[in-house]
């Protein structure tokens, strides 16, 4: 096959930040998606509905002319939240999810839940209007080895979550282990995770061996291969339980690239060729619509896209950057470590 067609893609995690990065990144989403979750995860966070208004706002005046595109906007869970202020985001129509990070889990998340009994009251409210929380899903306890965080989170606080509100709706985040996968399928309902470009690319290697490359960093950390396969046979599977959610992530360079490098790949700009790449190297390209632009709809309850997008396969690589230039600084773009082929027309 050297074309496909799909719906247009939609993005259910994406960090666009604020300000000149936000005006730096947001073209490249906008020019292939029709909708993303936006990740309240600014400095400071976007905790009310008021705040969420506002950096829609934002996004929106950021937005290239003649892209359409619509953001759907999270609201960054914290100890304090009022449940009555996510009722009435959600019921006016601006609010998607909620959005839980355990405190220290991430970057930004000092100001996340550390303990959950206080998050109890927003959580019935959401379960009562069914409105989705979005976990980042590792537990921060400096014991637990840090590749074993996700399974750790699963059994520590997703399950008994999970047992004390059945009926919330639940998005596992950027699942990055085999745990995940099978805690997903295995449950009956209320449950779906996203998976990004990247862990379907990288294992934990790609970081660590024959030099030490921040590029590769990000939350939760990648693992060992055989938890790539595993995510790569569950994004690949058409199952609607699994979706993308890119976490495109970007950081300038000197953030990076340093003693303390922060955490996240930088793939909005070739999520569509790595995607591409990878479902037809796994033979099934025919799942592709079903992971971009199928299966998130249908879990957040909105209609997939009317519009299309056409992906072409070309004889000479596509020529991307190795790094984009924001107001911000640079930011080095994601490198499957392969060539790609596949281009959005
Ligand atoms: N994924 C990451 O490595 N980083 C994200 C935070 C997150 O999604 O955990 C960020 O905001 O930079
Ligand atoms: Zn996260
Ligand atoms: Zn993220």
């Amino acid at each position: 096959m050297t074309s496909l067609t799909i719906r247009r893609p939609d993005d259910w995690h994406l960090h666009l930040r604020d300000g000149a990065m936000l005006e730096g990144v947001l073209p490249y989403t906008s020019a292939h998606f029709a909708r993303a979750i936006i990740m309240p995860n600014l400095v400071p966070p976007v905790v009310t509905t008021a705040d969420a208004r506002a950096y829609r706002e934002r996004i929106m005046a950021a937005l290239p002319a003649g892209h359409a595109f619509r953001p759907l906007m999270t609201l960054y869970l914290t100890e304090g939240t009022s449940p009555d202020d996510v009722e009435d985001g959600a019921k006016s129509g601006l609010i998607t999810a909620v959005k839980l990070y355990p405190a220290g889990a991430t970057t930004n998340s000092q100001s996340g839940v550390r303990n959950f009994d206080n998050a109890m009251p927003v959580l019935e409210r959401m379960a009562k209007i069914g409105l989705p929380l979005c976990v980042h899903g590792e537990v921060t306890s400096p014991e637990v080895d840090i590749f074993d965080r996700e399974a750790a989170f699963i059994e520590a606080v997703l399950d008994p979550i999970r047992r004390r509100l059945p009926e919330l709706r639940i998005t596992m985040e950027h699942v990055t282990t085999s745990d995940g996968v099978d805690y997903i399928k295995q449950s009956k309902a209320n449950l779906a995770g996203t998976i990004t470009t990247h862990h379907l690319i990288i294992n934990r290697n790609a970081i660590l061996a024959g030099g030490i490359r921040p590029h590769y960093y990000c939350l939760p950390v990648a693992k060992r291969e055989s938890h790539r396969q595993a995510l790569r046979t569950a994004a690949t599977s058409g199952n609607p339980r699994f979706f993308l959610g890119t976490d495109s992530a970007p950081h300038v360079d000197p953030l990076k690239e340093c003693a303390c490098g922060c955490a996240g790949c930088f793939t909005s700009i070739n999520t569509l060729s790595c995607l591409a790449h990878v479902f037809e190297q796994d033979e099934a390209l025919g799942k592709l619509e079903a992971f971009a632009s199928l299966n998130g709809p249908a879990w957040y309850g909105l209609a997939p896209n009317e519009e299309t997008i056409t992906l072409t396969k070309m004889d000479k690589p596509v020529d991307y950057p190795t790094r984009i230039d924001t107001g911000a600084g640079p930011v080095t773009v994601f490198d499957p470590m392969y060539p790609l082929h596949w281009a959005v027309a």
